[in-house]
């Protein structure tokens, strides 16, 4: 879609709005009228058992849907374009609409076309916008990818401070928290919105509507208005219920904001409908480790670079059994936290687990069938679900007691002094059911037949016996059809022809002939009896007053069973909706629950060990494996070898920074992601793949590995490559871990050794942060000498009858060179080309041409700018008369090399 179409909502004026009504059929006008108060959605306008898209909508809708454009009558002299979709096929349109980035407005029929008719032939029937479906909102399965969340994100900013406030409708999660421009990415590829609401102000601003472009799903600008505070306040108040915010905390005016805008963009697209959500949640700023979207991304955490889950650790580690439980298991790896309190009790529970393996087993096999109640809940809440949400419900609630009696029963087999974990006890309480949701429960499970309908409205979703009333109305529907079959036997007993009685929903019950048939009817003596209805080509269509008497009869006894049913569907759904809280929380705890139990089963299967975690400079890992590495490799039936990395920040245990060398393909880029991988797991709660691993909490996560992704748009990869690490020299902090692959690789020799040493020397001596850095510069081995706290580590090969074997182990140590002519020759290079190649490598050797003296390099004179010294005009050289005229601003690369040319020439004159 055109995004900056939908930057504006252009106003109507009523004048406007009168003139584009001139000439307009009545059915016309009010689709006009409807579309007017939703200019930026595809209106999709029932019209019978069709949704119609006219004008400009039906251009874009049949172009995107691959539709038939057609006419349908005339406005201001012109044919009217039309599309059209069947209402029961319309979520499978509406789903790929949305997916193209359209918004829909669906607009329904809200009265019966006879009560309409009741008003005089020519009336409309009244229609309305029942929702607006946006990517952010939606609660449909269909239209839902089951293991990814569904995330509505506002971001607004009030005097000087940004918020960003987070919804999911399916959980009824909210929360919120304030925002730097620096840290919004990570907050954003953290939550991976599906639909961004941005105050309009905010957009203007380069860097975020950059960021929100690129990792804020379908972008929806805010007017000014909605933004406001205390506007925003008042519908939060509307849509909690309460009195006041106070209860839930203490929120900025830039929160309230951004919740407001949440609040305020539900109501329009649900229609006023107000769904069940949890109190907001306000976050600290530094709750959850941070990673930024390019770490995110090429660290593969959720999605493999190449695109989609496979190939990515997720995909590698994900053992949950149900939907809501990989949900949980994405936001918690891309969310790791950083309170070691908070990750030790995730990790009691993983452990409580892996010790109980049998009463594991039978916990997951239960998991097995659970349905997904959250969407089965926020469906309902929104007035939108069916009798299969709650069957879905009932289900759910019926397997919670079997999950607290297995988790309860635990420890009567084990030590007496063995208690359960706090997160174990705290979902035992959660999955514990009030008397009301016990009494639901059973009134569900005597309500409910076995397999209900989607629709409540297709009826025959509650049990026999269930309600007297129901059962008179079902009992005279039933018998009614069997006095059909009497009436229609004793018709054809009468006249002695094969006449069938039968049903459409024009006609209601009529009696059908053959064409040929018919015409013995007028000579039957009771002929006055048959009510001529229809004729078709091949058939005649009859009544008769006692089939209408019985007709309508009928007609009333099935209206009446599903009025008494969808009455019944009310109240349960009202139920469903007074305990959303409770339920919500139930949920919460079985998807906790599936996490600890896949957590426990993934680590039992590798051999995965519990970290420990504290406060703390150091990280210390031992016989570490790169779980996705790991896997692949085992597929091709090779193993991998398990690497040691010992960091320490203060330079004590460990190395503060290691550089990592090593021929090309030896294994350097999986060692520096495997120890990053390490820490997202531990912080988030899960076991590690080593032998061993010590950690003192990481507060933020740098990693700067091969070539520029989508983010660099517009930008060569050099440049990405300089922005991400001058991103990553500014914010990482002491406590902060970074992974630098190859920094500088991608310009000249010289510029990159240059580039790579002043970061690495920033990272030891500034930052002091634990860093691994891999580097094909193997000058910079040096540092190791001239550092106090940085090591060589190396990824060993070793040569064979000129063949390149690769150990994957690291040493202390640096690598003696490169072997990238082997590497090559591995590749299939033309024998021809690699044997050139050697030939030119061992000129260059022994030339040592460019070797650089970095023993003589004075170290960190970059650190300590020279004063600069006030020189007379008269008293300044050639070279430094020269350098002042410059704009280096208005240099291209190569001009500036001229001028270095230009400059060295003058020197040389000027000694
Ligand atoms: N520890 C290991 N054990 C076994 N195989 C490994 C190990 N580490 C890496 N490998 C294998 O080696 C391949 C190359 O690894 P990697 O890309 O990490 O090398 P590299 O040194 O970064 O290479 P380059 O310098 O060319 O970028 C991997 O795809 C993997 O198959």
């Amino acid at each position: 879609m055109d995004m900056n179409a939908s930057f504006s909502t252009p106003e109507i004026t009523p004048e406007e709005l009168a003139a584009r009504l001139e000439g307009a059929t009545p059915v016309i006008a009010q689709y006009i009228e409807t579309k007017a108060s939703q200019p930026d959605a595809l209106l999709f306008f029932r019209m019978g058992d069709f949704y119609e898209v006219f004008f400009d909508d039906a251009v874009k809708a049949a172009a995107a849907l691959g539709l038939a454009l057609t006419k349908r009558g005339k406005y201001q002299g012109e044919d009217i374009p039309m599309a059209g979709v069947p209402a029961h096929a319309a979520e499978a349109y509406i789903a790929k609409l949305i997916r193209a980035g359209f918004r829909v407005a669906v607009c329904d029929q809200l009265e019966d076309p006879a009560e309409a008719k009741k008003r005089g032939s020519k009336s409309v029937v009244k229609r309305g916008i029942v929702r607006i479906v946006t990517p952010g909102t939606l609660t449909e399965d269909s239209l839902l990818e089951a293991s990814g969340a569904n995330r509505l994100v506002a971001i607004s900013a009030r005097a000087g401070v940004m918020a960003l406030a987070c919804v999911e409708l399916s959980t009824g999660d909210v929360e919120c928290l304030e925002v730097t421009p620096e840290s919004l990415g990570s907050h954003l590829s953290a939550l991976r919105p599906s639909e961004t609401l941005v105050a309009d102000r905010l957009l203007g601003d380069e860097a975020v509507y950059g960021l929100v472009k690129v990792l804020g799903g379908v972008i929806q600008p805010q007017a000014a208005a909605l933004s406001d505070p205390a506007a925003g306040l008042t519908r939060l108040k509307r849509l909690y219920g309460v009195e006041t915010l106070d209860g839930f905390g203490a929120f900025s005016p830039a929160e309230v904001s951004a919740l407001g805008l949440i609040a305020a963009y539900i109501d329009v697209t649900q229609a006023g409908k107000l769904p069940v959500l949890k109190a907001p949640r306000r976050l600290g700023a530094q709750t959850f480790l941070a990673i930024d979207p390019s770490t995110r991304a090429s660290l593969e955490i959720d999605r493999a670079q190449r695109g989609g889950r496979e190939g990515s650790l997720i995909a590698a580690i994900d053992r949950t059994m149900t939907s809501g439980g990989s949900r949980l298991l994405s936001a918690r790896l891309a969310r790791p936290l950083i309170d070691p309190l908070a990750i030790n009790a995730r990790l009691d529970a993983v452990e409580w687990l892996i010790e109980r393996r049998g009463l594991r087993q039978e916990v997951r096999n239960t998991l097995r069938g659970l349905p997904d109640m959250a969407r089965a809940l926020s469906r309902l809440g929104l007035g939108r679900g069916g009798p299969r949400d709650l069957k879905v419900i009932k289900d759910c609630l019926s397997h919670a007691g079997g999950l607290i009696q297995r988790l309860q029963s635990a420890d009567r087999d084990s030590s007496a002094l063995d208690t359960h974990p706090a997160e174990i006890m705290a979902q035992i309480t959660s999955l514990t059911p009030s008397e009301a949701v016990e009494a639901l429960n059973y009134r569900l499970g005597q309500a409910l037949v076995d397999e209900p309908p989607l629709m409540a409205r297709d009826g025959g979703f509650i049990r026999p016996n269930y309600n007297a009333n129901l059962n008179a109305a079902i009992n005279l529907r039933n018998d009614s059809r069997q006095v059909i079959l009497q009436l229609e036997a004793q018709l054809q007993g009468e006249t002695g022809l094969p006449l069938k009685i039968k049903y459409n929903g024009v006609l209601g019950y009529f009696i059908e002939l053959s064409a040929k048939q018919a015409e013995g009817i007028a000579t039957l003596p009771n002929a006055a009896h048959f009510i001529h209805r229809q004729t078709l080509a091949n058939q005649v269509r009859y009544s008769t007053t006692e089939l209408i008497d019985l007709d309508s009869r009928i007609q009333r006894a099935a209206s009446d069973a599903l009025t008494l049913e969808l009455a019944i569907f009310e109240d349960l759904r009202e139920e469903v909706r007074h305990l959303t809280h409770e339920l919500q929380q139930m949920f919460d705890a079985v998807c906790g629950l599936d996490v600890a139990c896949a957590a426990a089963e993934w680590a039992e299967d590798h051999e995965a060990t519990r970290p420990v975690i504290f406060d703390g400079p150091l990280f210390d890992a031992k016989g570490a494996k790169h779980p996705v590495v790991v896997q692949a490799l085992r597929s091709e039936g090779k193993p991998f070898t398990p690497n040691d990395c010992c960091l320490d920040a203060s330079g004590q245990a460990g190395a503060r920074l290691s550089l990592v060398t090593g021929p090309n393909m030896a294994g350097k880029s999986t060692f520096l992601r495997q120890n990053a991988i390490l820490i997202i797991m531990a912080q988030a709660g899960l076991y590690v793949p080593a032998a061993s691993l010590k950690l003192g909490v990481v507060d933020r996560l740098f990693s700067r590995v091969g070539a520029g992704d989508d983010l660099a748009q517009g930008r060569s990869t050099f440049m990405m490559e300089m922005v991400e690490t001058a991103a990553i020299l500014s914010q990482a902090t002491d406590r902060s871990f970074v992974i630098l692959d190859e920094i500088g690789r991608g310009t000249a020799t010289f510029d990159g050794l240059a580039i790579a040493w002043a970061s690495a020397e920033n990272l030891h001596e500034t930052i002091k942060c634990r860093a691994l850095f891999a580097t094909h510069y193997h000058e910079m081995s040096k540092l190791e000498q001239l550092l106090s706290a940085c090591e060589n580590i190396s990824l060993t090969a070793k040569e064979h009858n000129g063949d390149l074997i690769f150990l994957h182990e690291a040493k202390k140590g640096a690598a003696d060179r490169s072997y990238g002519v082997q590497v090559a020759k591995l590749a299939g290079m033309p024998p021809r080309v690699v044997a050139r190649a050697r030939d030119i490598l061992e000129r260059l050797e022994s030339e040592n041409a460019t070797r650089l003296k970095l023993d003589d390099l004075p170290l960190f004179a970059s650190l300590q700018p020279e004063p600069v010294k006030n020189v007379a005009p008269q008293q300044q050289s050639e070279a430094e008369k020269a350098l002042l005229a410059l704009d280096p601003d208005d240099l291209s690369p190569r001009e500036a090399l001229e001028v270095i040319y230009r400059l060295r020439n003058l020197v040389k004159i000027d000694a």
